[in-house]
């Protein structure tokens, strides 16, 4: 049984997974909803549980609720810092019961990165709170999977000047061997996972003439991978490496920052993209976007994304449970 996050409450979260429930209520996956019941009644039926095992039979016609009470009445497009803890303490509880072993997976749904640092939630995002709570801190890796196409940014949520100084040879191999564990376990590759690694400067540095780091960082990770018998190409210009002939050629692109790989991701498949985190000893997807204040609350939002989210992390979780 896999557990949803309320998310931001004042985001679109509680829009998409009415959106998705509809979707799912008859064929699944099933999921149990750790938040505020009153953000999905009346809008849907919900139904408390006791327990998290009795979600599937909940599950075809209501959305099982673990009830995790807001201390503000959230109103969309208006996120609360008062909230913020309920929606840390979300994260945190669907945590506990997939190391616990009782959830098959998490699945989280959007928060807003700088409301819950104004309530001294100190990290980034999702991945490294994760991260730390399932005792793996430094080993994580953020991956973005849609049918079109997989990006691993090595540096994340930092700004640019930052990614280029924290790039280094140790990181780019650590992440590639993370990587490259979770396409062989997680999503059941059946082969040795094809890594294709993009240059940070225009035209991969163009032999030295447009920067150094190619040659400096990039290489000497490319030249240990393959000396450990990976199956890694690059440095690769990234401006001609998103095209379907060169995807065609690669499983996965690691990218040097942030908006190098998530901009083609997004551009690419937006509803199909699915945010998934490597290195966890659970599984743990979320959609590939945020919490969409500016349409909070007016019946726009897009729920493909989440239900991406949700059929892989149940997918995930059956690899993980009867590898290859
Ligand atoms: N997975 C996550 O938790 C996650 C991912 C990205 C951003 N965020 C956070 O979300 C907040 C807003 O970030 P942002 O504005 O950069 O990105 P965003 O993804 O929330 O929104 C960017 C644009 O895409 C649109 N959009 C996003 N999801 C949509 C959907 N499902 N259907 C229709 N339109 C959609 C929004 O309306 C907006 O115009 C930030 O605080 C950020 O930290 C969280
Ligand atoms: N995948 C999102 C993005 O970067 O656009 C998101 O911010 C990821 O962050 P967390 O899963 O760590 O919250």
């Amino acid at each position: 049984m896999l557990v949803l996050t309320q998310g931001d409450p004042s985001g679109i979260g509680p829009e998409i997974t009415i959106k998705a429930w509809h979707s799912l209520k008859q064929d699944g996956p099933a999921f149990v909803w750790l938040g505020d019941p009153t953000l999905l009644a009346p809008h849907v039926p919900t139904q408390v549980v006791q327990d998290i095992t009795q979600g599937g039979e909940v599950f075809p016609h209501a959305i099982p609720v673990l009830p995790l009470p807001l201390a503000a009445p959230a109103c969309p497009g208006k996120p609360d810092t008062r909230n913020a803890t309920s929606v840390i303490d979300s994260i945190r509880l669907a945590t506990e019961l997939a190391l616990q072993g009782k959830a098959s997976g998490i699945v989280t749904n959007p928060i807003s990165k700088d409301v819950v640092q104004g309530a001294g939630f100190t990290h980034p995002g999702h991945t490294s709170y994760l991260a730390e709570l399932c005792g793996v801190a430094g080993q994580e890796v953020m991956m973005l999977a849609s049918p079109l196409l997989r990006v691993v940014p090595v540096t994340v949520h930092v700004a640019l000047r930052t990614a280029i100084t924290q790039l280094t040879t140790d990181l780019i191999v650590r992440t590639a061997r993370t990587v490259a564990h979770g396409l062989q376990r997680d999503f059941g590759l059946p082969h040795a996972p094809r890594i294709a690694v993009a240059g940070l400067n225009p035209h991969a540095g163009e032999n030295g003439l447009m920067g150094l780091e190619e040659r400096e960082v990039i290489i000497p990770a490319i030249t240990l991978l393959r000396s450990e018998g990976f199956d890694v190409s690059g440095p690769l210009p990234s401006d001609t490496m998103f095209t379907p002939q060169a995807r065609s050629r690669y499983d996965v692109a690691l990218c040097m920052y942030h908006d190098q790989g998530l901009i083609p991701l997004k551009t690419l498949d937006m509803a199909g993209g699915v945010n998934v985190t490597l290195g966890l000893p659970i599984i743990r997807t979320s959609p590939d976007h945020g919490t969409a204040f500016d349409i909070a609350g007016q019946d726009r939002a897009d729920p493909h994304s989440l239900e991406a989210a949700i059929r892989l992390a149940a997918q995930l979780s059956a690899n993980r449970r009867t590898p290859a």
